[in-house]
């Protein structure tokens, strides 16, 4: 379903992310990814959705080579995805329930589903009777389960959670990795960097990067 296939990535000459990653995770599969900051966890989940493109090598989503993408194939990829990245925070001046329905409404959705999908999502992370309060009058992990939910709304087949649990306590942290294991339980394919010890010592698969290579947890 996801398979790099000694994959590179070069920033310039001095900025190396990546270097001749291989590794591949199955369909409906659990996998974490570790490693030190600046080790190459966010480039290793940009690439998986196109938002940046390997220097050499190939990455595969279901068979498709993301390299080969022309900007009309990119829509599609990420429709298969639901990405909860560092860099995509909820807007802020609309309410917890507009924030969900978004996905659904930028890809033609009728108002009236997209509402009715959101409430659905929202339930799923426990976080449906704040659907009108606004983002920032919630907690950070609050914050982090309306963004799966926002991820989900369009039913994709693999999420994408970069450091999903960062700065938040262990209760909250818990909660937002509960939230991503219901959605793999029912056969959603779940890739989540973390630094957390706890979760990382009963998982039963861990990808461990440093300094942009694979150091265990590839196969
Ligand atoms: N757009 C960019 N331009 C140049 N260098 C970059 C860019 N993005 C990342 N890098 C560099 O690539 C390397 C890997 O960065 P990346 O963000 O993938 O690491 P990370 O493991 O996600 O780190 P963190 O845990 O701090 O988020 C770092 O040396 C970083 O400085």
């Amino acid at each position: 379903m996801i398979e790099f296939q000694s994959v590179s990535k070069h920033y310039s000459a001095d900025a190396v992310a990546l270097r001749d990653v291989s590794l591949s995770i199955a369909k409906g599969e659990l996998a974490y990814l570790a490693g030190p900051s600046g080790a190459g966890k966010s480039t290793l989940f940009k690439m998986i959705a196109a938002i940046e493109r390997p220097t050499s090598g190939k990455v595969l989503v279901n068979g498709q080579d993301i390299g080969k993408l022309g900007h009309a194939g990119v829509p599609f990829l990420r429709r298969k995805l639901g990405l909860v990245l560092q860099d995509q925070r909820l807007l802020t001046d609309r309410t917890v329930l507009a924030n969900t329905m978004l996905p659904l409404l930028v890809t033609g959705a009728p108002r009236r589903e997209a509402e009715q999908r959101a409430r659905a999502a929202l339930e799923k992370v426990g976080m449906l009777e704040r659907a009108k309060a606004m983002p920032l009058e919630l907690s950070g992990g609050e914050q982090q389960r309306v963004a799966i939910a926002r991820a989900i709304v369009n039913r994709p087949q693999i999420i994408l959670a970069d450091e999903p649990t960062a700065n938040l306590d262990r209760a909250s942290a818990d909660k937002v990795l509960d939230a991503l294991r219901a959605f793999n339980a029912v056969g959603v394919t779940c890739l989540i960097s973390t630094h957390d010890e706890q979760v990382l010592q009963s998982a039963r698969r861990v990808i461990h990067i440093e300094n942009g290579q694979l150091v265990g947890g590839a196969a």
